[in-house]
């Protein structure tokens, strides 16, 4: 490594439903962090690494920043972002095209000095005049000046390069943090029930938004395979039979497509068993977060 060598913090914000899982996952090379169509889906924060010849980046994905319901979720989620965004070097204002909402103006405040920030203009790919495009950056630029401001599409990959020269720049220079082929620094187990958790998401989000975590209850591995055991935790009685499905269909699709994703990711074969627990008001009480492994 010479000294030209940069490392550093990145955090990619935004609104709900921006693209911001799309934007790390596409930079990072693989799937990591959850995709879904449903908002506010990544309550973790999750870090993937890129490590290029001259710098290696490590992404937080913060969650969204909750501007639509109270309650000790989302004060810890607000704190999450504040406390991502104190700690990195560089923050990524991910935005959506020609859209401009209260929740992208509520995280100005939040943001470190402009020269930490860029501002990545996503789904220009959406964009029907490309023109308008000047006079919304002006807009926004007025409200806080990031020190760039890059047109993107996470989906389609288009200027991504672009973007990550603009990162680049910004990293301190310093030794690289992470072994080359580092993708995550979070556990196996949290990365299977962030799996499952997107499977219950892209199955039943519709009907069961927010009041569901997945916990790892039993893991075991060896070279042949896993045996894992997990729990969904849900907030009423009546959100069980959601979850189950006619016959228990939902829950058989979601523990298969999980186990699937998992065994790939293991690179072995898995067996998973996935059971559903009510705990009443569990997303409303900071201790009962606190048990189910949020900090
Ligand atoms: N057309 C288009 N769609 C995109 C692009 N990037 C993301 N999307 C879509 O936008 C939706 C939201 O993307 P996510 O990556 O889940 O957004 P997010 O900001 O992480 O959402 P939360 O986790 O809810 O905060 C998904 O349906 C993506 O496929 C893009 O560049 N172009």
């Amino acid at each position: 490594m010479t000294q030209d060598f940069r490392c550093g913090f990145v955090a990619i914000v935004g609104r709900p439903n921006v693209g911001k899982s799309t934007l790390t996952n596409a930079l990072v090379g693989t799937k990591l962090s959850i995709v879904s169509r449903k908002a506010q889906t990544t309550r973790h924060r999750i870090q993937g690494v890129l490590t290029r010849d001259t710098e290696q980046f490590v992404f937080v994905d913060t969650p969204g920043f909750q501007t639509r319901h109270g309650g000790a979720m989302n004060r810890m989620m607000n704190r999450v972002v504040t406390q991502a965004l104190a700690d990195v070097d560089v923050v990524v204002h991910v935005v959506e095209a020609g859209k401009w909402s209260e929740g992208d103006a509520k995280l100005l405040p939040l943001l470190p000095a402009p020269e930490r920030t860029i501002l990545a203009v996503n789904k220009v790919d959406l964009l029907k005049q490309r023109n308008d495009l000047f006079a919304y950056v002006s807009r926004i630029m007025a409200l806080h000046p990031f020190a760039a401001v890059v047109p993107v599409s996470a989906a389609k990959d288009k200027q991504l390069d672009v973007l990550l020269g603009e990162i680049a720049q910004r990293l301190p220079v310093g030794e690289a943090m992470f072994e080359a082929d580092t993708l995550t620094d979070r556990p196996m187990r949290f990365i299977a029930a962030e799996l499952i958790r997107e499977k219950i998401f892209r199955l039943v989000g519709d009907e069961l938004p927010y009041g569901s975590t997945v916990v790892i209850e039993q893991w075991d591995e060896t070279e042949q395979g896993a045996r894992i055991a997990a729990c969904v935790v849900v907030e009423r009685d009546s959100h069980k039979p959601i979850l189950l499905g006619t016959g228990g269909m939902h829950m058989k699709r979601i523990a298969t497509e999980a186990r699937q994703d998992i065994a790939k990711l293991l690179d072995k074969p898995v067996h998973l068993e996935v059971y559903i627990k009510v705990r009443k008001g569990w997303s409303d009480r900071e201790s009962a977060l606190r048990d189910l492994g949020y900090e």
